[in-house]
């Protein structure tokens, strides 16, 4: 009997042994580099590899392993094997390349599955495209942008002329002053004001806007401070709680870019539920990122009063030349759709605020195995099932060779000597197409790029037009970045300025 029980137990630890070894493998546990294939660097945790690291400091990170590999390298990242090409002159085979090899959509499927809970139809990406083509660009920017003034208009001017005002300094936080303003004016721009019923009504409606997107904005600043953690899934359950609770908002008087995307998903037959997490979805897409950039924009505005100076003048010349006067009591000034095309100086100043602060991870999954080809001749293999990201933040926006002295901002890097918008600009002394990258490139290029720049535009000359504003501290040194935030687009300062700002009028 005992032989039979030593056999028993043998064959059952030779299946564990087989199961555990089993496990590793399809883990990736054993893999080694291949000839042809980039530089592997499995970190010293099994399945987690480098994500701690990676975690704490991506730019730090990345830096280091471009130090120690190069511009082309393998890493392990919590169960994935992720190839990052970090050569910006090749950037072309990754944003080109077809999505048969690399594909966007099989990666946000899963991110927006674990983040939001979303799960989606295999068209969703195709229905963004049209809708977005349809009202982010041509006449449907064009609406979006007038009814981001009216609203920014009631959230900043709503004093203007009334004795509560009495032009007296306020101060307050630049960071949150301006990620409040910009998200509620863009809030209600895409998901719409609040009805009039009757005539009459209008002064009603425009409060209740101030009111319930004050409300929102607190609530979504609560989830925005989640998502980092969101993200990489390692939210404790209460924040799960509290995110599932924030998503399920409930929306009226839709933008018609969310109207769209709403009723194309009703039409579908997709759940209720399921449809507010998307509404959530682009919340945050379209919300996160452009109030923390008018925060930099009026920040390094007011620490370089040379760029300042730039850029009033530009806006006041636009202005006159619109046959339009800020004068008190007179009608609000407005900078229309056509008025935004004529700033150049402006326009390189967003650029260069975006250079400075927006770094976003593009990632695809690799459906087949391919080779990736570099602008030099090099060829590499790249294994289906792996990873394959862009960093452009340190491989492009803070390159010295393509951006000299890239930590010093300058409103006019992105200008011609003719006062044009530059876009030449060179590596090793080959021009670069990719010189910036904010807004992602190829199929998942931010479709919102072109309205979050009016958003800024029309915000910042508000602020230049109506207001008069300072930094409490006119030696304020400028914040760091918060390293949790890598990856995500915009980046957040780790600590709050304060500065005051009064109405002139
Ligand atoms: C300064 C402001 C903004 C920045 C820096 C920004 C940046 C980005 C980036 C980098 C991506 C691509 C992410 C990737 O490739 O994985 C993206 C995607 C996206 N953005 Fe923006 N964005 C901004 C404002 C907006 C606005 C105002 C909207 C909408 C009106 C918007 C809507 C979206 C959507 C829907 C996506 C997902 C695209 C897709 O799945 O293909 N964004 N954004």
């Amino acid at each position: 009997i005992w032989r039979v029980q030593i056999l028993l137990l043998l064959t059952l630890f030779l299946c564990v042994l087989a199961c555990l070894f089993g496990g590793l493998w399809i883990q990736g546990f054993f893999r080694q580099r291949r000839p042809g294939e980039p530089p592997l660097d499995k970190g010293w945790i099994p399945w987690l590899g480098h994500v701690l690291e990676f975690r704490r400091d991506t730019a730090k990170f990345l830096q280091r392993m471009t130090q120690k590999h190069g511009d082309v390298f393998t890493i392990q990242l919590g169960g994935f094997y992720v190839t990052f090409l970090q050569d910006p002159l090749s950037f072309g085979a990754f944003a080109k390349e077809s999505r048969e090899k690399l594909n966007f959509n099989a990666f946000s499927r899963q991110l927006l599955a674990r983040v939001f809970g979303y799960v989606g139809f295999t068209t969703d990406h195709s229905i963004l495209e049209a809708t977005s083509q349809k009202h982010l660009k041509g006449h449907g920017l064009q609406i979006m942008t007038e009814s981001m003034m009216s609203n920014l208009q009631n959230l900043m001017l709503h004093h203007l002329g009334s004795c509560e005002n009495q032009k007296s300094w306020k101060e307050d936080g630049l960071f949150n002053y301006c990620y409040n303003i910009v998200f509620r004016a863009g809030y209600l721009a895409l998901y719409g004001n609040a009805t009039t019923q009757t005539e009459g009504d209008e002064e009603k409606a425009r409060i209740n806007d101030r009111t319930e997107s004050e409300i929102l904005f607190h609530e979504f600043r609560k989830y925005d401070q989640l998502f980092p953690n969101l993200a990489y899934g390692v939210l404790t359950p209460k924040g799960r709680r509290e995110a599932n609770r924030l998503t399920n908002e409930n929306k009226e008087n839709v933008s018609g870019w969310i109207w769209d995307m709403y009723h194309m998903r009703r039409e579908e037959g997709m759940k209720e539920l399921m449809i507010d997490r998307y509404m959530f979805v682009l919340l945050w897409a379209s919300q996160g990122n452009t109030g923390p950039s008018s925060f930099w924009l009026l920040f390094y505005l007011m620490k370089h009063p040379d760029a300042m100076e730039a850029v009033r003048n530009e806006v006041l010349k636009v202005l006159k030349e619109s046959g339009q006067e800020v004068r008190p009591g007179g009608p609000l000034v407005n900078l229309t759709h056509e008025m935004l095309m004529k700033t150049p100086v402006l326009d390189s100043a967003v650029e260069e605020v975006l250079r400075l602060v927006a770094a976003p991870l593009l990632t695809r999954s690799v459906l087949q195995d391919m080779t990736l080809k570099m602008a030099d001749g090099r060829e590499f293999l790249i294994r289906k099932g792996d990873r394959m990201a862009v960093f452009p933040y340190i491989a492009v926006h803070i390159d010295p060779e393509i951006h000299p002295d890239p930590f010093t901002f300058k409103y006019d890097r992105f200008l011609t000597p003719e006062g044009t918008k530059k876009t030449d600009f060179y590596k090793g002394g080959k021009r670069v197409r990719y010189y910036t990258m904010p807004w992602g490139s190829g199929v998942s290029m931010c479709p919102g790029r072109f309205f979050a720049t009016n958003e800024l535009k029309q915000f910042v000359f508000l602020m230049l037009v109506y207001f008069d504003f300072e930094l409490m501290n006119p030696d304020e040194k400028i914040p760091h970045i918060d390293h949790q935030r890598w990856g995500f687009g915009t980046m957040q300062p780790d600590r709050e300025v304060q500065f005051r700002y009064r109405l002139r009028y």
